[in-house]
């Protein structure tokens, strides 16, 4: 069945001592929501992470990881690593890895692999720039990332798939897109998958929004009926903010 998750990326924020204190406020903050929580530290402060929260139900993930299962690529982290360390989840596609490590569709197809080779779970992240929107090619660029990194999957590969619907524009900017436009990009990404491996995985596909998602603003973004939950970046870094935006399912 398909979930509710709520995923707070701290993407490169917070040293460990401000790891730790953080993590202690996660621990502390109670929820009755439905949704799936997670967070993802940097890989320096994972390993803390895991060690705080393996007793909670709050899962840490990882930011990124490299391909390749091990060897010459300073400064890169593998699947097997992280699964050393009980990470079993990643995100992968995130527009600041394309947009400041020269990402490509194409290299993301083999990260996918890698990690779901390792019985990984990947949440893969998309979505267009302000240009893409404001020229009504949102769906032309959304499709292809889609496509590009996802279709030469077989069906049973997305048990294991999240996507994270990101629209460029909207990420750290406070200028969130709509509930009616995040339900109208997500109803269209749930056809593009129904279209190539029918309604049964398409229906079961957990996409999240991602872009600006506050407490204010949750609830009304997660009501829609094809956005399943968020990739929150900035509000994930306070924990009263990040349970709020949980506690919005
Ligand atoms: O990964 C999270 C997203 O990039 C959203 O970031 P934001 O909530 O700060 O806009």
């Amino acid at each position: 069945m398909r979930k509710n998750i709520v995923a707070g990326n701290w993407k490169m924020n917070n040293d460990l001592a401000q790891t730790e204190s953080l993590l202690t406020a996660l621990k502390n903050q109670r929820t009755t929501s439905n949704a799936e929580v997670m967070v993802a530290p940097t890989y320096t402060n994972l390993f803390q992470a895991y060690q705080t929260l393996k007793m909670s139900n709050i899962e840490v993930v990882a930011q990124n990881m490299h391909f390749a299962e091990n060897g010459a690529y300073t400064g890169e982290i593998s699947a097997s690593m992280l699964k050393s360390i009980g990470i079993n989840t990643v995100i992968l596609g995130h527009s600041e890895r394309r947009e400041y490590f020269n990402e490509t569709d194409e290299l993301l197809a083999k990260k996918v692999d890698a990690a779901l080779a390792k019985g990984m779970r990947v949440i893969f992240c998309f979505g267009e720039e302000l240009a893409d929107r404001k020229s009504g090619n949102e769906e032309t660029i959304v499709g292809n990332q889609i496509k590009n990194a996802l279709f030469h999957l077989d069906a049973a590969a997305f048990q294991n798939i999240v996507l994270a619907y990101e629209p460029v524009w909207a990420i750290g900017t406070g200028e969130t897109a709509s509930p009616e436009q995040a339900q109208d990009m997500h109803a269209f990404i749930r056809k593009t998958l129904a279209d190539k491996y029918g309604n049964d995985v398409a229906d079961e596909v957990s996409i999240l929004y991602g872009g600006s998602v506050k407490p204010a603003n949750a609830e009304e973004i997660f009501s829609k009926p094809d956005v399943d939950g968020g990739l929150i970046g900035g509000a994930a870094l306070n924990a009263e903010d990040f349970f709020a935006i949980v506690n919005a399912f």
